[in-house]
């Protein structure tokens, strides 16, 4: 049996369910017996046929356009034959099946979610980076982020990971050459501009970490929780925020039992936010329900990457607001630079001037005051800066790796500083930071981690 990425696959490549047109296919070394049997005839490369496609007693089962992109010259990088036939899920089943029926003895066989692209990434048709990139244009749940998936599937983020990942092959070199004459080593290292090379790196580094932190968070987005006592407003707002009914709004404190989330989007941003029970102390008499759901508010702040914290302008007190408030305060302090301080219902109190840490929002959820201003704070907050026409998209993967490249240029820098450098660290850091460099376009990935990158595509992709 051929080994697995040898082997010629097939799927339905559109989404499921009816559509004008439905797309079944494959890709392999050589799809002859394939097209001979479902088109009964010979295929111009890279040409659109109208054609029927044959059964096994020479029946249409529709017809629609059959192409032939010979290898290398495809998606995959292999041969692939695309049937465009009429998008009835019935329909593409039949050709499907019919394909896997003509392919027998090649070993045709279904594809795994992703294998078209992996395969793309094996032939060298697409970096690591690149295909990844397929995949999030698929799932962009804004236009922003689909626009930013699509400057990372044309290359953008590579070409500037290659070009970090060239720079430091280059200084490499230069410290590996310098290991062989350990006599002149220094001096050889300071007429070559070492230093100088590394700070250059390392500024561009800064700058394409800050681009895929951008990309990342344009990606994954923020969890927002809405946390504080019982009637504050806390559903009231996510209602807002959302421009939709989606949680129940009383007068009664202990309304929201549950977590309820919605996610919404501030300038392209995805923000995923999240509706909690109202805290409060309950005595032993406490409601249950209520008590586990309390539990799971703390439980949803703990993992919250912003938390507004609600305070009710009615109650409060001064300096900034009542006991009550003061003891959640205390429990939140470890999350303080996460955390937003959020009066509501100014539409029935004005906020007392210079609010608690001066840097509370005062809004009201009734009536839209302040919420543009909470908006931009929740942004900010997120770390969001850049101009959405600049980004690409970025994973948190891509992030990690080059937070490990920077760690170690860090240490090269500093043994470059020294009066005498230890040579063979230097060149260790620099090995090591351009292994997670290579990491991202693929250069230098374990196989388990690609083969979970692969499996979160769709089907067919
Ligand atoms: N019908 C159809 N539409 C599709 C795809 C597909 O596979 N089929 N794609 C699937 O994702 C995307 C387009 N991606 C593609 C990428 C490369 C090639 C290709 O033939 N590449 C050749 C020739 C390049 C050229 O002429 O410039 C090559 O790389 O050698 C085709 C589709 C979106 N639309
Ligand atoms: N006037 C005014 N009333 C508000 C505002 N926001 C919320 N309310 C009212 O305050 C009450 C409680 O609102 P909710 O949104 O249910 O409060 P909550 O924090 O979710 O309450 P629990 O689910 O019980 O924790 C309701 O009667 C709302 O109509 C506001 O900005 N202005
Ligand atoms: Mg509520």
């Amino acid at each position: 049996m051929l080994p697995r990425h040898h082997q010629p696959i097939v799927a339905i490549a559109t989404a499921a369910g009816r559509g004008a047109v439905g797309i079944v296919r494959a890709s392999g070394r050589d799809l002859q017996p394939l097209i001979a049997g479902v088109c009964g005839r010979a295929l111009g490369p890279r040409h659109a046929t109208y054609l029927p496609f044959l059964d096994a007693q020479g029946q249409a089962i529709d017809r629609g356009l059959a192409i032939h992109f010979p290898a290398p010259n495809s998606y995959t990088g292999e041969d692939v034959l695309e049937l465009q036939a009429h998008g009835g899920p019935v329909v593409l089943q039949l050709l499907l099946a019919r394909c896997l029926e003509l392919g027998r003895d090649i070993g045709l066989r279904l594809a795994e979610p992703g294998e078209f692209t992996e395969r793309a990434y094996l032939n060298d048709k697409l970096d690591l980076a690149q295909a990844e990139a397929v995949s999030d244009l698929i799932d962009a749940s804004t236009e922003a982020a689909a626009r930013s998936a699509s400057r990372s599937l044309s290359g953008a983020f590579s070409s500037e990971v290659e070009t970090l990942r060239e720079q430091v092959v280059r200084l490499r070199m230069l410290v590996e050459a310098t290991l062989d004459f350990p006599e002149e080593e220094i001096d050889f290292l300071r007429q070559a501009d070492a230093q100088g090379q590394l700070d250059a790196i390392n500024a561009q580094l800064a700058s394409v970490l800050d681009h895929a932190r951008q990309g990342a968070l344009l990606r994954e987005g923020i969890r927002v929780v809405l946390a504080g006592q019982p009637n504050v407003g806390k559903s009231s707002l996510l209602n807002a925020l959302a421009g939709a009914e989606l949680a129940i709004v009383t007068p009664i404190p202990g309304t929201t039992r549950d977590k309820v989330s919605q996610t919404i989007q501030i300038e392209g941003v995805p923000l995923h936010v999240i509706d909690t029970a109202g805290l409060r102390e309950l005595g032993a008499a406490g409601d249950e329900v209520e008590r586990i759901g309390i539990a799971r508010s703390w439980d949803a702040i703990g993992q919250a990457d912003a938390v507004l914290f609600l305070h009710d302008l009615t109650r409060v007190g001064e300096p900034a607001y009542d006991a009550d408030d003061a003891a959640i305060a205390q429990r939140l302090s470890p999350l303080a630079p996460r955390v937003v301080h959020v009066f509501n219902k100014s539409d029935l109190r004005a906020a007392p001037e210079g609010d608690g840490d001066g840097d509370g929002v005062a809004i009201s959820a009734q009536t839209g005051h302040g919420l543009d201003t909470l908006r931009h704070t929740l942004l900010r907050l997120a770390g969001w800066h850049a101009q959405p026409e600049g980004v690409y998209i970025a994973r948190a993967r891509h992030v990690d790796a080059l937070q490990r490249t920077r760690e170690h240029l860090a240490m090269a820098h500093a043994q470059l500083q020294l009066a005498q450098p230890a040579l063979d660290l230097l060149a260790e850091e620099l090995r090591l930071g351009h292994n997670a460099l290579a990491e991202i376009t693929g250069a230098f990935t374990p196989d388990d981690l690609l083969g979970e990158i692969f499996s979160r595509f769709c089907i067919g992709k």
